[in-house]
């Protein structure tokens, strides 16, 4: 069986996902069982704007309202997840779109209650996207999360993301952004551990989406990830058969 590579799209850079892109992923899929997590940040806001909600983010999470989830659950499980299925099946890809909520995907709590209806993994139902997987379909999931009593939550897509690849036993996760790779001095860091990162976060140099991206980075390496790379998806991402981007390590930092 092939191993399972789990790859976040995030909403930065969905709506510009080409061709490029497209043809790096169907190349990752002859040798990887897909997996796949988006986000839709843009989106949500978008439509929190045309209903004239304000957006409010706490170090990069959004705090929820009632009537923000329901934007999020509009937008991420209605138009972003759908979208995506429908352009991976447009390149090739037999996806089955779905949100965390279904079936259990993505057991949640919440995290603070400062931040509203903003979730936390408990639990991944691991079989269910097994299953998915072994008829040949790439899951696409959307980040909304369910409790026990049946309350959505919002989920951060990078937070979902590493909490998949961990449940999945994936060895690789690629979070897959609008920029390529961790910055500083608008230089890429090619590799970066937890305590380069974390002193990034402090001296305000890595910020905003960057930070829970960084943050489920150096969590997932804690089970049995191995690798994370964070890439551009504005370009084929994958050269020489090397990916490039920022690759978040385990090791101490050199
Ligand atoms: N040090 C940094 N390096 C790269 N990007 C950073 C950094 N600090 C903040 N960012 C911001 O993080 C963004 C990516 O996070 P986010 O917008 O949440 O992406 P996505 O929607 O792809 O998850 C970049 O577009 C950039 O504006
Ligand atoms: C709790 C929280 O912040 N959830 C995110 C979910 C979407 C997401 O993660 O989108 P990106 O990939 O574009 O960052 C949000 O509401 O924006």
């Amino acid at each position: 069986m092939k191993e399972i590579l789990v790859v976040k799209c995030g909403g930065s850079i969905l709506a510009r996902l080409g061709t490029a892109f497209f043809q790096s992923l169907r190349g990752l899929q002859q040798d990887y069982q897909l997996v796949v997590v988006h986000g839709g940040g843009p989106e949500i806001d978008e439509l929190l704007q045309l209903r004239g909600i304000p957006v409010e983010k706490k170090n990069g999470l959004r705090v929820t309202s009632a009537e923000v989830l329901e934007a999020v659950q509009m937008s991420l499980c209605g138009l972003v997840n759908k979208q995506l299925t429908a352009k991976l099946k447009q390149h090739g890809m037999p996806a089955f779109g779905m949100a965390g909520c279904d079936g259990d995907l993505l057991l949640a709590r919440q995290l603070d209650e400062e931040l509203g209806f903003v979730g936390e993994v408990v639990s991944v139902n691991a079989g269910l996207l097994h299953s998915l997987i072994g008829k040949g379909l790439v899951p696409v999931i959307a980040p909304v999360g369910i409790d026990e009593a049946g309350q959505l939550y919002n989920i951060n897509g990078d937070t979902a993301a590493g909490a998949v690849a961990s449940a999945l036993g994936a060895k690789q996760l690629l979070f897959v952004t609008d920029v390529p790779g961790v910055l500083q001095d608008g230089k890429m860091i090619e590799t970066a551990d937890k305590a380069l990162l974390d002193s990034l976060i402090e001296q305000e140099v890595i910020t905003g989406g960057m930070i829970p991206k960084v943050q489920a980075a150096v969590a997932s390496l804690q089970g049995d990830v191995e690798r994370v790379v964070i890439v551009d998806g504005l370009r084929g991402f994958i050269q020489d058969g090397c990916m490039q981007g920022t690759a978040v390590t385990k090791g101490v930092n050199v």
